[in-house]
């Protein structure tokens, strides 16, 4: 296996907040969710976001994702500015520059798992890069699988799909929020093990929220987020890293 490349050069910057606020209501029931945050994710890098419940994870991975506006600071993606895009362009930009894994799986239930896989590309008018589709279902071990459909497959293997959907278009950067939420512990270290091969072996590069030190464990870097702003970087985390990390932040 290839190691990760650490240095900037060798990974440009996938996807940045800079100096982000939210603030979510408003008078006494504001709540700042993001409180002026500033953080890059490198590409080729497996990043895991942890912090607190209400740390703002959540609402990071939105803005980043163009799923929420910020109240002022910038967010990239790739090349793209994504503050200040209409909805219509924010839609293309999700669509063709980034891959979403959900806790839920979100996959279409009438459809087979290669239907799935193909959905999006097939929306936006793009072709399927055979060999790249093939290198990820064979990595993912899908092949034998690719003609069910989601009620024929267990939770493990529903993630499976879920991850060769977001990998199938190439995007900048894969969000995935909580994908192990739903897996027992061997399904869950099987789809963690496949996102981290994503990355070092494929190039692809991925942001993780969880709540999982465990998880957390697979990922490259960890940026720990507590009370709306950045609380600490952790190179290589460990379960235990992780563990002490969120325990001197009071979590
Ligand atoms: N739509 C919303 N309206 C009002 N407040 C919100 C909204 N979304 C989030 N918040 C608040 O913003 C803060 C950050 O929430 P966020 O969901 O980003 O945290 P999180 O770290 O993802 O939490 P969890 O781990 O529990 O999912 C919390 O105080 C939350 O209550």
């Amino acid at each position: 296996m290839r190691a990760p490349r650490e240095s900037t050069v060798d990974s440009p910057t996938a996807a940045e907040v800079v100096d982000v606020v939210k603030v979510y209501g408003r008078g006494d029931n504001a709540v700042r969710a993001l409180d002026h945050v500033s953080v890059n994710f490198l590409a080729r890098r497996f990043t895991a976001v942890m912090g607190p419940s209400g740390s703002g994870k959540s609402t990071l991975m939105h803005c980043l994702a163009g799923l929420d506006t910020v109240d002022s600071g910038r967010v990239r993606i790739g090349r793209h500015e994504v503050t200040g895009l209409s909805d219509a362009a924010l839609t293309r930009l999700r669509r063709d520059h980034i891959g979403f894994v959900f806790q839920s799986f979100n996959l279409l239930p009438t459809l087979t798992a290669e239907d799935n896989i193909r959905l999006g590309l097939r929306l936006s008018g793009r072709a399927v890069d055979r060999r790249w589709f093939d290198t990820v279902v064979n990595a993912l071990g899908l092949r034998p699988r690719l003609g069910h459909k989601p009620g024929e497959l267990s939770g493990g293997q529903q993630q499976r799909v879920a991850c060769a959907r977001a990998l199938v278009g190439r995007p900048d950067v894969v969000f995935a929020d909580e994908p192990t939420g739903n897996l027992d512990s061997r399904s869950g270290a099987e789809v963690l093990g496949f996102l981290r091969a994503s990355v070092h072996e494929l190039g692809q590069t991925v942001v993780m929220v969880t709540h999982d030190p465990v998880a957390a464990s697979y990922a490259d870097h960890g940026v720990l987020l507590a009370d709306g702003r950045i609380a600490a970087h952790l190179q290589q985390p460990t379960a235990d890293t992780v563990l002490s990390a969120l325990a001197s932040l009071g979590a």
